[in-house]
């Protein structure tokens, strides 16, 4: 289906067309998830597609290193919270029954490179990366940027800071900048892409470099490919967001799959989760408040925890019993969602 999700200029709603306007909030009410269209615009940094690309350079350079050098700076080894470092490939649980998640991934934390962090430590990263410190950390803050005109965007009574007000620029979160590479999606191997999960923070801007991406329709019964667009992030409504407007956008389930007919090698993606300052207060589906830095840790908890235990577990998809498991032969017109 070319056009889905619907595409959104950046452009127009930097002029506040009321047209663009209503049909991002009414997309994000509806599936959770729009193209946007990032072509032409630029900051004071730049314009922000080369950038990413170069960022996508840096990732390939980056994941080329032996497993043993990039688990020096393992995700689960620093700090409490999963915010910084390397996720090897197989940590989570996959997309098929009792399997493992098939790409490696790197977190740059936004505090302490962009913002002071909480702890008041400076990040420090792999040579590989720290030597491009202060571009991602410029990426990071363009990105946060486009975030922030999103959200005053789906503010409906008019911009009044109701959800922008809970990422200012200057506060800790826990956004991060996530390179992620995917070695191999084949429909022949066992441990691949990514299991259906909702995104924990308030905004994800994504930029795929491959197909494989898909969501999972508003009534539940099919899953749909997100294709790469030329030019286009794809963005997705987070949990946060949908706590923080009372439920009114919807933070729907994704996942990686292999595309039909295709072996896609070294996929990359990366992406810009945006997340609420730490001590914004969310109230889950069951009426029970977090601040937002434990919400984090409580879905990262279930991301690493098996199959099985996840299809117990509402919290990591908000529908218990269902964690979209993808089989082997799903073919084309075949994604049921189980
Ligand atoms: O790699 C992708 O296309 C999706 C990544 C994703 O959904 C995530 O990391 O939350
Ligand atoms: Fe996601």
């Amino acid at each position: 289906m070319q056009n889905y999700p619907v595409t959104i200029s950046l452009h127009k709603l930097l002029e506040k067309d009321a047209n663009e306007v209503s049909t991002l909030q009414q997309a994000f009410r509806d599936l959770g998830f729009v193209y946007l269209d990032l072509r032409g615009h630029e900051d004071h940094e730049g314009l922000i597609i080369p950038r990413v690309e170069t960022v996508l350079k840096i990732a390939a350079e980056y994941f080329s290193l032996d497993v043993e050098e990039k688990l020096k700076f393992d995700i689960d080894q620093i700090g409490d919270f999963k915010l910084h470092g390397y996720k090897p490939v197989g940590r989570n649980s996959g997309v098929a029954q009792a399997s493992k998640d098939g790409f490696e991934a790197y977190l740059v934390p936004r505090d302490g490179l962009c913002v002071e962090a909480r702890d008041h430590q400076e990040i420090h990263l792999p040579p590989t990366l720290d030597q491009h410190k202060a571009f991602l950390a410029s990426l990071l803050e363009s990105l946060h940027d486009v975030g922030l005109e999103l959200l005053s965007c789906l503010e409906e009574n008019g911009s009044d800071g109701r959800l922008a007000g809970h990422h200012r620029r200057s506060k800790p979160s826990t956004s991060a900048l996530g390179m992620l590479r995917y070695p191999s999606l084949s429909a022949s191997s066992r441990d691949i892409g990514q299991s259906a999960h909702t995104d924990v923070g308030s905004l994800t801007i994504l930029f795929i470099s491959d197909r494989g991406l898909q969501v999972l329709n508003p009534a539940g019964t099919e899953w749909h490919y997100i294709e790469p667009k030329d030019g286009c992030a794809v963005v997705n409504v987070g949990d946060s967001l949908r706590f923080l407007s009372d439920r009114m956008y919807r933070s729907s389930l994704h996942r990686v799959v292999p595309y039909p007919g295709l072996d896609i090698q070294d996929r990359y993606s990366c992406a810009y989760f945006m997340r609420p300052e730490c001590d914004a207060d969310l109230v889950d589906d069951e009426g029970k408040t977090w601040k937002s830095l434990d919400w984090h840790a409580k879905k990262y908890s279930i991301f690493r925890a098996t199959v099985e235990e996840q299809m117990s577990n509402p919290v990591l998809t908000g529908k218990r019993g269902f964690v979209g498991l993808w089989k082997a032969d799903d073919g084309e017109n075949k994604e049921s969602a189980n």
